[in-house]
């Protein structure tokens, strides 16, 4: 038997109420106390296993006849296999009566059951080290979410053939790899190296930063800059750091368009790494805010973006809303409405000032720690990560954590102490996503970075909620129709109740994903199985906390949904009778309590 709760909201236009808020003048608040021909509350009893009616008069269309329907997939009959590898060397087949499993998350949830299972999500940047389509899949198999395409970085030409092999792996393998195409911005940067990987500037070296560029191969100890102004602006006696102080110089002497600079901290010189310089002890900017958010180049590679299909747009040095608008608005006229996410990095002085409005209207933010620590002291980068973060939460937008996070692991193969701290304190503040940046790019050992943050996330999560460590963070009312109040109402009870009742897992069927985020938000104890009906809001939906995105098709016959997953996820092993479940749903606005048959 299973108790559910329903919110049936009036889709004809009813008859307004005169209630006490203004905002609410819609038959919103006498849900809760009275019953209303079009606006009710119904407690009632349905059968969540198939066979017979459901006892209860009250029921609405989810007792219908085809209650007694078990669908099973194709997909669902194929063999349990314990070994990771061979479930993921099998192709899974695509039917849309059936349901598409992550294969590495199967196999995790069959090998750990399923509430022990990653709720932090991981994403690793694309370069040289894990282009190549086999390097790709050792990545999915150890649980990349999206993978990051960084456009400073190689041609359009190499960026589509990495796009063409995670699709591939997706569709070949069964994975649901989301693709982020990160924007260069046109900040102040060094020029490539003319083809070397990395140059070593030596303490008391003069070098020479340059707005000239070259013809030929890169002349001894200079470096070209990428903007113009870059002469006029520095001045002698400035300080120009390079990758936010991880080399730094003085201007000593400017020549036309050559600037002499003293080494004053050796270290290794990266190509088109970012340039900032600081004057009596503070970032000069005025410049640099002259530049634009999306460069002309950035256009074209956002275009190139959307003709390859990409699912995340990462602009770089957002400084206000209106970018984030700009772009959604362009994204909206040229794509298929909506099926690009954007997110704003957040790595300058501008971000943080605009912070609120920047993330309210993007689709999620990252904490670009890199770029922001050039920017503002490095003692208050903790700090913005904390705020960012729970700014994001509280907006219920995703936020990303990148960076540095395993950086010594570029040249080991194992952390410092402090990085698996650092890691630690981004999953314990919940966020939705960590990124490996130049440890996949072009590290030593991509895999062996990737399963650092997958072994840490996997162990500071159970730790915190065996210990029920977290510390519950009153979420504020972000809905702002109706339907959307009620849909997050709905989403907070059914997360305390999961908690409440030690469920083994929420269930959300989510056409848009936007209910499935809602319940994310809350971060709950136990496991988010996501329904969609879409391959990309599934992929989407992978760069969530805590979500298992699974694309499968549905209809508005809640009973019905529910016995084709039931018997789907049995099938596979990843349910079993007894197991205890809420299901929460968009279409039929309701929350049910259920042991699975
Ligand atoms: N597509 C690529 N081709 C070659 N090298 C790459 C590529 N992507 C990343 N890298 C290398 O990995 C390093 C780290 O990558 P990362 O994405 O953090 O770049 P970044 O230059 O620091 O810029 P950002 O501030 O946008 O992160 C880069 O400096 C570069 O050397
Ligand atoms: C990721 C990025 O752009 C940064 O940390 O600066
Ligand atoms: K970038
Ligand atoms: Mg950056």
């Amino acid at each position: 038997m299973s108790q559910s709760i329903q919110f049936s909201t009036p889709s004809r236009t009813p008859h307004l109420l005169n209630l006490p808020h203004s905002q609410f003048n819609r038959p919103l608040s006498s849900i809760s106390f009275r019953r209303f021909p079009l606006t009710t509350i119904k407690y009632t009893s349905i059968r969540a296993s198939s066979s017979s009616p459901s006892p209860s008069p009250d029921l609405d269309s989810s007792s219908s006849s085809s209650s007694s329907q078990v669908l099973l997939s194709p997909n669902g009959t194929g063999a349990v296999k314990s070994d990771e590898r061979s479930v993921v060397a099998t192709a899974v087949t695509t039917d849309t009566a059936g349901i598409e499993v992550d294969t590495v998350t199967e196999a995790e949830l069959k090998e750990n059951g399923f509430r022990s299972t990653r709720r932090t999500k991981l994403i690793c940047t694309i370069g040289p080290a894990t282009c190549g389509f086999d390097q790709l899949e050792a990545l999915a198999v150890g649980g990349m979410n999206v993978a990051r395409l960084n456009m400073c970085h190689g041609t359009r030409d190499w960026h589509r053939g990495v796009i063409r092999s995670v699709r591939r792996l997706n569709e070949e393998k069964g994975f649901a790899v989301a693709i982020m195409m990160d924007t260069e911005g046109s900040e102040i940067h060094m020029g490539d190296l003319g083809g070397e990987s990395s140059a070593k500037a030596e303490d008391g070296e003069i070098w020479t930063f340059t707005v000239r560029a070259f013809d030929s191969s890169r002349p001894e100890r200079t470096i070209s800059v990428s903007y113009d102004g870059f002469a006029e602006d520095v001045r002698v006696g400035d300080e120009l750091l390079v990758d936010g102080g991880m080399v730094r110089f003085e201007v000593i002497e400017k020549i036309g368009p050559d600037v002499k600079c003293l080494c004053t901290d050796p270290g290794l010189l990266l190509p088109r790494a970012n340039l900032t310089f600081w004057r009596d002890g503070s970032l000069v900017r005025e410049r640099n805010a002259m530049l634009p958010t999306i460069s002309s180049k950035d256009w074209l590679d956002i275009d190139f973006g959307i003709a390859e299909g990409v699912d995340f747009i990462a602009v770089s040095f957002v400084k206000s809303a209106e970018v984030i608008n700009h772009l959604k608005s362009y994204l909206a006229a040229r794509s298929r409405g909506g099926e690009i996410g954007v997110i704003a990095k957040i790595e300058s002085i501008d971000s943080l000032t605009n912070l609120e409005e920047i993330i309210l209207a993007s689709d999620g933010a990252m904490v670009a720690r890199g770029d922001l620590g050039a920017q503002i002291p490095l003692e208050q980068v903790p700090a913005a990560q904390q705020r960012i973060v729970q700014v994001c939460r509280g907006l219920n937008k995703p936020v990303i954590v990148a960076s540095q996070l395993l950086e010594s692991m570029i040249e080991y193969p194992t952390p410092t102490r402090a990085e698996v701290a650092d890691v630690s304190e981004a999953v314990r503040q919940r966020s939705d996503a960590l990124m490996l940046s130049g440890e996949s790019a072009m590290g030593q050992f991509p895999d062996k970075a990737l399963t650092v943050l997958r072994t840490v996330s996997l162990r500071i999560e159970r730790w915190w909620r065996e210990e029920k460590r977290h510390e519950s963070v009153p979420l504020q009312a972000i809905g702002s129709t109706f339907s959307d109040k009620i849909s997050e109402e709905i989403c907070n009870s059914a997360a305390k109740m999961a908690n409440n009742l030690g469920v083994d897992a929420v269930f959300v069927y989510t056409t848009s994903g936007h209910m499935a985020s809602l319940v994310s938000r809350c971060r709950p104890d136990c496991p988010i199985f996501a329904f969609t009906t879409t391959t990309s809001v599934r992929r989407r939906l992978n760069l969530q906390w805590g979500l298992i995105p699974f694309r499968l098709s549905f209809s508005d016959d809640m009973e019905s949904n529910l016995n084709k997953t039931f018997s789907l996820l049995k099938s596979r092993g990843m349910i079993k009778s007894g197991d205890l479940v809420i299901a929460v749903s968009d279409m039929l606005q309701s929350i049910q309590v259920m042991n699975v048959p």
